[in-house]
């Protein structure tokens, strides 16, 4: 006999034997964390508890509406911070990482209903590798000809990697064949006209995340557990139209808002949510939020709900001391402040999109990173604020391929217009600054690779900019540098620096530029990229590995414990 369960508030069948299960067995951690059939069946009814009150908040809101009380409107438009009448209380978001395969995607699944209490939004990435998949097709769709375009190598790894999901996933594949077929027609069309504009490359990587999300909702609607797929760019994702590093605009936050509660309250479903696209203000056309874009539509879903967590799931146990494709021995930072994962995220670390901890430092919206492939770690809990008292070095963050500038005035201008000549040009250029050190004649600073395309776009540019700054100062371009940074408490300052440069002197490093600005969480190193990654696992032996430096100010003693460090007044 088929009975019936709800699970956030949705009524599904409850058949004798729980679909698709059977392959958790072989997860330990599954087994211990959601014991398929209890936990599965315990979310079920808690989720049916929360229904009534549902139902209650759902009756004011209209009755709101429909009465003109705004106030009251907006501030459930703009989300609750996640109480128990509201009808989701996070974001779980699941990067491609988390989504390689069938089997992947069933564990995913599982994990989300195994958390009895949260009602969530879920974002998605794309299937493992798809993105690089697709920017390879674009790239060498431009030469191949139209009549090779179809037998592009990356083209047919999509096709795989996806009707193999599907198949396995028991899911009808017509929730993707379309996409497939416009995204053969799209090859050929970019290698007719052998260009692909960042337009185009936006809207070309966008078929990852429109075929991962919709494979995902129809296997967790299969699974009994009913879900409503979107993409971003239909529910009030808007951006400026800077194709492939779009930025979120304002309007954003209430329109999401508005879409998702509506939709929930006309017809209950998850959202399975497009992670990475917008759509652009004034184009209308799809756009997307830099790599790794998906962490900054999970924060922006949160902060526009108002949600209690933002959950971001990935393959490593949280942020770690360090990356662990450098320092296999780092290990997971319990807390951060969201300055801290901000400037980790925006000097390098890959694990963070760069402008993620902007909606969620807004919203004051904590963000918890897991990992999806050993749940039951802690992860790392990033908050507006954490104790640091006992935090020395966080974590220790390496960019390469940084180019640096030395530039030195020419007493043309007095100060004043000089640094403000200065920045004006790269603002006409739109070259993004790093890291500055100044004097009173002379200014160094890092420019971000990260703006540029392509080599020869770099070489135009920078060649651009000397011939503007050379109009008031001596130019010296240094290429091929690397910033160490040092992310930590500031307050330790003299400390990480003793300890810093006894490591790079020990290792006949030279230090070419410091700065530690006016951020209070980072100091940051230049050195030789040839360098880098032998100063990084040097340092992170050092304050990590080798003494507890990164937690706790020694009684006495320096390195060896044997002086009192106090903290710098601010
Ligand atoms: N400090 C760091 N802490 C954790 N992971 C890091 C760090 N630096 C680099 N990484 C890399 O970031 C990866 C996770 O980010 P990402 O690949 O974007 O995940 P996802 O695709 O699941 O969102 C890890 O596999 C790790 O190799
Ligand atoms: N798929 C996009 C967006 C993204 O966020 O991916 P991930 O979460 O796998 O880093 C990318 O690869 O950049």
């Amino acid at each position: 006999m088929e009975a019936s369960l709800h699970f956030h508030g949705v009524r599904i069948p409850c058949y004798s034997r729980t679909p698709r299960l059977s392959h958790l067995s072989s997860k330990p951690w599954l087994s211990s964390v959601a014991s398929p059939s209890r936990s599965f069946h315990a979310a079920m009814e808690n989720a049916c508890k929360g229904i009534s009150l549902r139902g209650n908040s759902e009756k004011k809101r209209i009755e709101a509406v429909l009465g003109g009380e705004e106030e009251e409107e907006e501030e459930k438009a703009t989300g609750s911070h996640g109480s128990d009448t509201a009808p989701f209380t996070c974001v779980m978001k699941f990067g491609g990482s988390s989504l390689a395969s069938a089997e992947r995607i069933r564990e995913i699944a599982q994990l989300i209903v195994s958390f009895p209490d949260e009602k969530p939004v879920v974002v998605l990435s794309a299937m493992g590798k798809t993105t690089n998949n697709l920017l390879l097709a674009g790239e060498k769709a431009v030469s191949c000809g139209v009549s090779n375009a179809s037998e592009i190598e990356e083209l047919s790894f999509i096709k795989q990697l996806h009707l193999r999901t599907v198949r396995e996933l028991g899911i009808d594949s017509s929730v993707i064949s379309a996409y497939l077929e416009e995204l053969e027609q799209l090859l050929k069309g970019v290698a007719m006209m052998k260009e692909l504009t960042l337009r185009t490359r936006d809207y070309l990587v966008s078929f990852g995340e429109c075929m991962s999300t919709r494979i995902f909702a129809a296997y967790l609607n299969n699974f009994g557990v009913k879900a409503r797929q979107y993409d971003a760019f239909d529910i009030g994702f808007i951006t400026t139209d800077d194709f492939t590093n779009a930025d979120i605009l304002e309007g954003t936050y209430p329109s999401v808002a508005k879409r998702l509660n509506d939709d929930w309250i006309s017809d209950p479903a998850i959202p399975v949510v497009t992670g990475f696209l917008g759509k652009g203000s004034k184009s209308c056309a799809v756009t997307t939020l830099g790599r790794g874009g998906s962490d900054l539509t999970a924060t922006t879903i949160g902060k526009s709900l108002g949600l209690r967590e933002v959950q971001v799931w990935k393959d490593v146990d949280g942020v770690l001391t360090c990356d662990p494709s450098i320092c296999p021995d780092a290990e997971p930072v319990p807390y951060l402040t969201f300055d801290e994962a901000a400037e980790l995220a925006y000097f390098g670390a890959q694990v963070l999109h760069p402008q993620s901890m902007r909606p969620a430092r807004d919203g004051e919206i904590p963000v918890r990173v897991k990992n999806s492939y050993n749940p039951k770690a802690p992860g790392t809990l990033i908050t507006k604020t954490r104790d640091m008292s006992k935090a020395v070095l966080t974590s220790i963050v390496l960019k390469q391929n940084v180019t640096l500038l030395d530039i030195v005035s020419t007493r043309m201008l007095g100060q004043v217009g000089f640094l403000a000549k200065v920045f004006s040009t790269f603002e006409d250029l739109g070259i993004s600054v790093d890291v500055v050190a100044t004097s009173e004649v002379s200014l160094s600073l890092t420019l971000d690779p990260s703006k540029f395309w392509s080599r020869e776009l770099i070489q135009q540019e920078l060649d651009k900019m000397e011939e503007e700054l050379e109009k008031i100062a001596f130019v010296n371009l240094l290429q091929r540098r690397s910033i160490i940074s040092l992310i930590g408490n500031v307050q330790y300052s003299s400390l990480i620096l003793e300890k810093a440069f006894h490591v790079l002197r020990t290792n006949q490093v030279n230090v070419q530029m410091i700065s530690q600005g006016a951020s209070k969480v980072n100091i940051s190193l230049i050195v030789n990229d040839s360098e880098a990654e032998k100063c990084v696992k040097a340092l992170h032996h050092a304050f990590f590995e080798s003494d507890d430096l990164s937690e706790v100010v020694l009684e006495s003693g320096f390195g060896n414990g044997s002086a009192t460090l106090l903290p710098i007044e601010t």
